[in-house]
């Protein structure tokens, strides 16, 4: 299932002229329903393996789950996704057309690919409005940023966002008196203003009490089909709430794929990975 393909003088031009870019992932060729592929990635560190001759392809719309033990790759895996850390070979596509090798970190970003880390970053010290009216400005650039009010049609994104992450009745909160889990949600909220098309989403209930966690489940599963979300969890019982499709890495490469029920049982699985908790 190569991808390997023309990329075409439009997207050069696109590159030199980010005005010109048509609405973000307008331009993503999903037309075979995958959209995100990684072929024979592989990437060392002072000659250990991190990745190793890694194949993954992430449908349109899903929400799938990687699991692993550490040290099994996830981290360096989002890294290459992201443009944070390069390949030795391998190729990765955002859809069939966009290759996103040699991209910067914020090139990656601007095709619409959010990243939300383990750790909250959100501005403690503003409210949640303004933390997510700061991204819609650092969105929109510079020219944004120079004192331009927000227009109705900004205020209604916010509002939206506010009723997806469930923080409508805390948006004149400062985001330090959040609990952990709201301050995860918020920043889920503030990668939502760039509305982008894949979302990779880090131990994302880690710390979280058990209501939050549902809460959590409920908005990445309410996420996915519009947007594509890849989410990295060790907590089982999370994994086995919102996945349809769970991938398993060993040593930097797919172990298994399948249903929560058929990794389960999977004896490869059950040896590397989930052998204690059976
Ligand atoms: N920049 C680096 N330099 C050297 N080694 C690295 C670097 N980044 C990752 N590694 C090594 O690569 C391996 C894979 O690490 P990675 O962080 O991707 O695993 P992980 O699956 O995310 O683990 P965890 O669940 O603990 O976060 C580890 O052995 C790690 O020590």
């Amino acid at each position: 299932m190569s991808v390997r393909g023309a990329f075409g003088e439009l997207a050069n031009r696109d590159q030199l002229w980010p005005f010109l870019m048509p609405a973000r992932g307008a331009r993503v060729d999903v037309s075979k329903q995958v959209l995100l592929y990684i072929e024979d990635l592989s990437v060392s560190f002072d000659g250990f393996k991190a990745i190793n001759n890694l194949n993954l392809y992430i449908n349109d719309g899903e929400l799938r789950c990687l699991i692993g033990a550490n040290g099994a790759g996830k981290t360096t895996l989002m890294d290459i996704i992201t443009g944070k850390t390069h390949p030795d070979t391998g190729a990765v596509y955002f859809g069939q057309n966009i290759d996103l090798l040699g991209r910067s970190e914020a090139e990656i970003a601007e095709l619409g690919i959010g990243r939300k880390f383990q750790k909250p970053t959100v501005f403690e010290a503003q409210t949640v409005y303004a933390n997510l009216e700061l991204s819609m400005r650092a969105e929109k650039g510079i020219m944004a940023s120079l004192g331009s009010r927000l227009t109705g049609e900004k205020r209604d994104r916010i509002d939206q966002v506010l009723a997806t992450i469930g923080l409508s009745d805390e948006r004149a909160l400062a985001a330090g008196a959040l609990s952990h889990g709201q301050k995860q949600w918020l920043e889920i909220g503030m990668l939502l203003i760039a509305d982008p098309r894949l979302l990779l989403v880090d131990e994302p209930v880690a710390g979280m009490t058990a209501q939050e966690t549902e809460r959590t489940a409920e908005l990445l599963t309410s996420l996915a089909g519009e947007r594509t979300v890849v989410v990295v969890e060790h907590d089982m019982e999370f994994v086995r709430s919102i996945a349809r499709t769970v991938t398993v890495l060993h040593q930097g490469s797919v172990l298994a794929e399948g249903t929560m029920e058929q990794v389960q049982n999977d004896p490869k699985v059950i040896e590397v990975y989930l052998g204690d908790e059976h």
